[in-house]
């Protein structure tokens, strides 16, 4: 039994959806087929879920929504009249729309998340009903029916783990199940998303749930490339990479799979398949427990924008019981979380994402630490970048920092901080966000080009 998952970008337009219907006939096994709501057609379309949002906003703020709101409306209608399908589920998806616009705006992260959520709930229902028009055996089935249940965070829920004893009884229902990602029910009923992309998520969590065979995730390119296909053109594919390296990759800039989305399929041992909806006869990217390592130390470089950095320097730092403690604890005190820590006898450095940091917390961040800690000098840094170089051959191969810095060194890229040491298969650097383009090709070059397919 396997869970196929179709991104936005596969589910944009009717043809793509006559795409997927083939996909998904082609292979009996393909039993339960998770979406997203429809995404992009072009570079510069504009996502359902992101018109969800704008929609929502007005009218949390009173405003006029009735423009955004037909955009969203004629996007499935485009694609219900693209299908021939009947009719009469654009008035489905209308009422919806229209009857949770008009909710209790009381708590607005709910009601967001409620808006959002609809994006990949109206796009299953329009699925099945094209499924079922085309004579697949097929059904809409909604999370809170299946169990999916998940914690009370707006925009970033996290699953339960009694969902999957729920889910499970999903491999007894007849025929094919079209499942909305992204979002699931809190024990008390409401909505919850996941983060932004969690389709992602809701289909490892199905995988492990009904104990799939493999977890596909078609999206549309024809594999993980080992770089960014948008930084450097034409990169070489990646056959097979462990759980491992995929979670640090999509951590650090590898949009083309979720990082929350492999710890459910990796807890039951269900191997994910990224494939391409344009070119599903392209094997693409397995991504497994354990791999053959037969492509040099590294499997990929990953970047990452909008962080930075807050390096404090204190003689002594390293005799001081606490130190580390309290500056954290000043950070906490504003809610912010942070990333990274690298450290040295006299110094450490914070790296956090810069938009959870007005200019007036930073200030008081600034000066607590100065006059709570007695810091020598706090400096904050903007607008830096962070760079991954990943692979499990870097556990047992020397001088891959060396070959990495010499690289960027050579092509002129300032290094802002190396983070080495806490991931046996990973090396962070950091850069100034314009030296970006020419780090990660410099390090691509280095690892990629010179070695043998
Ligand atoms: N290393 C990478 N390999 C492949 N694609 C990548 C990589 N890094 C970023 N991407 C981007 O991820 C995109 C696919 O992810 P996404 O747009 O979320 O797809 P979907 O709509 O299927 O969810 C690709 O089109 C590509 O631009
Ligand atoms: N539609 C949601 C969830 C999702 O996973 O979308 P996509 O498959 O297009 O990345 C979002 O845009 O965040």
């Amino acid at each position: 039994m396997k869970v196929v998952k179709f991104g936005g970008s596969s589910l944009a337009s009717g043809e793509q959806l006559k795409k997927v219907l083939q996909i998904v006939v082609s292979d009996s096994s393909r039993k339960v087929v998770v979406v997203s709501a429809p995404g992009k057609r072009y570079s510069d379309d504009i996502k359902v879920t992101d018109m969800l949002i704008e929609c929502a906003e007005k009218h949390l703020e009173n405003e006029d929504a009735k423009v955004i709101f037909q955009a969203i409306i004629d996007r499935y209608e485009s694609i219900v009249k693209e299908l021939s399908i009947p009719s009469d589920i654009i008035q489905t998806i209308t009422n919806d729309l229209k009857e949770l616009l008009e909710s209790d705006k009381s708590k607005p992260e709910s009601y967001l998340d409620a808006v959002k959520a609809s994006g990949e709930d109206n796009n299953a229902k329009l699925i099945a009903a094209y499924f079922q028009h085309s004579g697949v055996d097929a059904q809409y089935v909604n999370p809170k029916d299946a169990g999916l249940l998940v914690s009370d965070e707006p925009g970033n829920a996290q699953v339960l783990p009694e969902s999957y004893e729920n889910l499970y009884k999903l491999r007894d229902r007849k025929g094919i199940i079209i499942f909305p990602g992204f979002f699931g029910y809190s024990k008390s009923g409401e909505v919850l998303t996941f983060s932004r992309s969690g389709s992602d998520i809701t289909g490892s969590i199905l995988a492990n749930g009904i104990k799939a065979d493999l977890y596909e995730n078609f999206t549309d390119v024809d594999a993980v490339y080992s770089v960014n296909p948008t930084i450097v053109q034409n990169p070489k594919e990646i056959v097979e990479l462990t759980y491992r390296e995929m979670r640090e990759l999509s951590y650090a800039g590898f949009s083309v799979f979720h990082d929350e989305a492999l710890i459910p399929a990796f807890r039951a041992g269900i191997p994910v398949n990224v494939k391409n909806t344009n070119n599903p006869s392209a094997p693409g990217t397995k991504i497994v427990n354990e791999r053959a390592n037969s492509n040099g130390p590294v499997i990929g470089i990953a970047s990452d924008k909008g962080f930075c950095s807050i390096y404090i320097s204190k003689y002594l730092m390293n005799r001081e019981i606490g130190f580390g403690r309290k500056l954290l604890q000043i950070l906490e005190d504003y809610g912010l979380t942070y990333e990274h820590v690298p450290s040295g006898i006299d110094d450490v450095t914070v790296i956090l994402r810069q938009k959870q940091m007005s200019k007036k917390v930073e200030k008081q961040i600034t000066e607590r630490i100065m006059t709570e800690l007695q810091a020598d000098e706090v400096i904050i840094e903007h607008d830096l970048v962070l760079i991954m170089v990943v692979g499990e051959g870097m556990r047992h191969n020397v001088g891959t920092t060396a070959r990495a810095s010499k690289a960027l060194a050579d092509a002129g890229v300032n290094i802002e901080m190396i983070n080495q040491g806490s991931s046996e298969v990973s090396m962070m650097f950091g850069v100034k966000e314009p030296q970006e383009k020419r780090a990660v090709q410099a390090l691509y070059n280095e690892f990629f080009v010179a070695v043998p397919v």
